[in-house]
């Protein structure tokens, strides 16, 4: 049922190493060449093999690091390019400028290392004595580890940036319906009954409990977002309200879950004012379905749905599969149809 190519776009970036792992492996690499080329360059006289053994080694260095270094950009996402969600949620985690200022300067470490091998392979090559080759091979070596100390903060920065960005949600393109609610009011057993496999579960910034996506046949996504719509927003600091907001990108409709008989432990009034914030939040349709009516009686329902003449409201009881379909119906009409 899964489309392809609709993963966390920040799944592929490779592990960054450090400047010292990356010029270790570089030289397990260029000893490795160096060895295959003695055994066969047997009886060839000494300058003319070490000409060659020292220019496969600055080669073999030169590509390692560039090619490492430019892989690095080739399997991160261009910033421009990524959903604005995702944009979004870059920006909140560890910040677009820097994001970007450490792939160019990757990008000018990797072009840098290519062109010096280049030139310094050059040289040893047209060595006059053998010594001269090693020299070359020496002082390329220095270049390309100082280059790799001079970008240091940035390989630092998206080594850190890709721990926290590769554990992102996987959320698709798709009209998507966002749950909301205070905790127990009973968002994730709607979210099992309204969505046809098991929900999936993702890590979510500035929250423990993750996001979970679900999806109504191939049309809809439905996310629920326990610990990010699930409380006041003033309780909140800038940075998790960010996270917040960054669901805007997300949201094509709310639904909010309301539970009357206020077994959830919040009263009807926090949850009025929840539900509040988020309609002030989000510029998108709101649908109020009013949960748990199995352990609600009639007068306080109709007290309830007095207060919230200003939504569309569905009764439903997620537990015992009460107004489900009605439920479902709304929602693939408003997302799907009206679209
Ligand atoms: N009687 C009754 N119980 C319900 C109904 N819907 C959910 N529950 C129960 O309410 C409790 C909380 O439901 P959850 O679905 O875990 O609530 P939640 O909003 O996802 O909670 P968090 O994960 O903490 O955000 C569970 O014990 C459910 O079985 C309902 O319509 N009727």
């Amino acid at each position: 049922m899964r489309k392809k190519g609709d993963a966390n776009p920040f799944k592929k970036m490779p592990t960054i190493l450090t400047p010292e792992e990356l010029m270790d492996k570089a030289h397990r690499r260029s000893e490795k060449v160096a060895n295959e080329l003695r055994t066969t360059l047997i009886g060839i006289p000494r300058l003319p093999k070490s000409r060659t053994i020292e220019e496969q080694k600055i080669r073999t260095i030169s590509s390692v690091v560039s090619d490492n270094l430019l892989k690095i950009i080739d399997k991160t996402p261009s910033i421009d390019r990524l959903k604005p969600f995702y944009k979004e949620l870059v920006e909140v985690m560890v910040g677009i400028d820097e994001f970007k200022k450490s792939l160019g300067a990757v990008k000018w470490a990797s072009e840098l290392v290519k062109k010096l091998g280049n030139d310094y392979a050059k040289k040893a090559r047209k060595a006059k004595v053998p010594a001269e080759a090693s020299k070359y091979r020496k002082e390329f070596v220095g270049r390309t580890a100082s280059i790799l100390k001079q970008i240091y903060p940035n390989l630092a920065f998206l080594a850190v940036a890709r721990e926290k960005l590769k554990n992102l949600p996987t959320v698709k393109e798709l009209p998507t319906l966002v749950i909301a609610g205070y905790p127990n009011v009973g968002k994730s057993t709607l979210l099992r009954k309204l969505t046809t496999a098991e929900p999936e579960i993702n890590a979510y910034p500035f929250t423990t409990k993750g996001l979970n996506v679900g999806y109504i046949g191939e049309d809809i996504q439905v996310v629920d977002t326990p610990g990010v719509l699930d409380r006041p927003l003033y309780e909140r600091n800038d940075i998790e309200l960010q996270a917040v907001l960054a669901l805007n990108y997300l949201a094509n409709m709310i639904l909010f879950v309301l539970d009357p008989s206020e077994y959830c432990g919040y009263s009807i009034g926090e949850q009025l004012n929840l539900l509040k914030e988020v309609s002030d939040l989000f510029k998108v349709p709101i649908i109020v379905a009013i949960n748990k009516i199995d352990l609600t009686d009639e007068e306080k329902l109709r007290e309830i749905e007095e207060k919230l003449k200003d939504y569309k409201i569905i009764k439903i009881s997620a537990d015992k599969d009460i107004g489900l379909d009605e439920l479902k119906e709304t929602v693939v009409k408003e997302l799907i149809i009206k679209n």
